[in-house]
């Protein structure tokens, strides 16, 4: 798989249905208004044949799906036209550990190394109303039809368009029920559909897998951008939210990516557009729980991004969500990496940001609540990084709204300078004309 998988939550019948008293209440307080969008990495991704790893004392669920592949570049593309950018529909299977809130993004439950087995591309053009069927060791454990999907493939491609770019091998897993079925190691899993070749996996306690793992994975076009949320408690305290007890982590997908002196897209009719100068931390050799204490090792350097946000559009589901985060060119990001010996002391960096000359946001690295080491720990105990994988760090205080003319400067001590200049929605669609 070349490009990012998005997955979609809350997307059957079921799950909606399952979880509609306790999205009336804190902290969500109304159902969601808008698709509950996730990324599936790079780690996650592997071919019919290859091994699920069973992680140590946790229930594993299988997540038997349809995966709709892209097919040409889509931008804002209607329901009607939809189809024409699909290049066809692969089994997949969302695999995942029990979803126990749609409250931040649940990486640890579905981020996990194999958790997204994906099958070959069949020539299937009508998936609506398709039965797809999971198969334990020869026997059926479930079946569910997509005629009970809340927004159907044509529906999702049409609504992730409208804020990200997709590329053709993107690929977006269309929801599972919320009844999944319960894995153990030594489980041969199928995932079963008409007119597609089966999807088999087996499952393997992750500690065999780890052993037999002894050559690195193969390259990837890019790496994942993991962001900290909350991650200075000044920052936390002027969003009126308390310092977080764990990690609260997100992906910033692909397609939000630009460069140094590029533009960055405030959407029409919003209120509340922010910058978020943050030391972004490359990986340098694949990580596999890693303790704090030999962490720095698996650094190679140092870059620096900023982590724009429309916070109009935050809603109570896995937040800070895609339409928040991951829209086109909101994350400006340096193409330089400083290497990690030029930095002896990466807590304890100034971060700036200027809005036309004007120094609105400034902080240290001192006070990061969760250090580069503990993140780096934290984040491969549950799955594996590789080289090129980077960890944005969080944002100090000092957010202010921005606005279409705006120069938008953006330092890490040490890191350097990114430069970025906010255009209007109707001056973006001009440039791409
Ligand atoms: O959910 C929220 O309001 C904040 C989440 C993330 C903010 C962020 O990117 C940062 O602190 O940095
Ligand atoms: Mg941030």
């Amino acid at each position: 798989m070349k490009g990012t998988v998005f997955a979609v939550a809350l997307n059957h019948r079921s799950q909606i249905d399952a979880w509609q008293q306790a999205f009336r209440q804190a902290p969500y307080n109304a159902p969601p208004k808008t698709a509950v969008w996730f990324i599936k990495p790079r780690n996650t991704v592997i071919r019919g044949g290859e091994a699920i790893p069973y992680p140590e004392g946790e229930t594993v669920l299988s997540g038997a799906t349809v995966a709709l592949i892209v097919g040409k570049t889509a931008s804002k593309v209607s329901v009607a036209e939809a189809p024409e950018y699909i290049a066809g529909y692969a089994l997949a299977n969302e695999v995942s550990l029990p979803e126990e809130s749609f409250y931040r993004p649940a990486i640890k439950a579905k981020c996990r190394d194999g958790f997204c087995p994906l099958g070959e591309i069949a020539a299937v053009n009508n998936i609506d109303n398709l039965t797809i069927i999971t198969d334990i060791n020869g026997h059926e454990a479930d079946r569910w039809s997509t005629a009970d999907l809340q927004r159907n493939a044509a529906e999702l491609l049409s609504a992730l368009s409208e804020f990200a770019t997709l590329q053709p091998g993107d690929a977006i897993l269309l929801g599972t029920p919320q009844s999944r079925v319960a894995l153990k190691p030594g489980d041969r899993v199928r995932v079963l559909a008409d007119g597609f070749p089966p999807l088999e996996n087996r499952v393997v306690d992750a500690r065999e897998i780890a052993e037999v793992r002894t050559v690195a994975p193969p390259p990837h076009p890019h790496g994942t951008l993991f962001a900290l949320g909350l991650n200075y408690a000044d920052h936390a305290s002027e969003l009126d939210f308390k310092p977080p007890e764990e990690p609260l982590i997100f992906i910033k997908a692909a397609n939000s990516f630009t460069g140094d002196k590029q533009t960055s897209v405030r959407p029409d009719n919003v209120d509340y557009m922010h910058y978020e100068a943050e030391l972004v931390v490359v990986i340098g050799k694949t990580a596999h729980k890693v303790s704090r204490e030999a962490a720095m090792e698996y650094v190679a350097g140092y870059t620096i991004c900023n982590d724009y946000a429309i916070r109009d559009y935050l809603e109570n589901y896995y937040r800070p969500n895609l339409r928040v985060k991951s829209r086109d060119t909101l994350t400006p990001i340096a193409p330089w990496i400083v290497d990690k010996s030029a930095i002896p002391d990466p807590h304890n960096l100034t971060l700036r940001t200027w809005v036309n000359g004007e120094l609105r946001q400034q902080g240290t690295t001192a006070d990061l609540i969760f250090d580069i080491p503990f993140l780096i720990a934290y984040l491969s105990d549950f799955m594996t990084l590789q080289p090129g994988d980077m960890i944005a760090t969080g944002t100090p205080k000092g957010l202010s709204d921005v606005v279409p003319g705006d120069e938008v400067v953006v330092e890490v001590e040490g890191v350097g300078r990114l430069v970025n200049r906010i255009i209007s929605q109707q001056t973006y669609e001009e440039t791409l004309k």
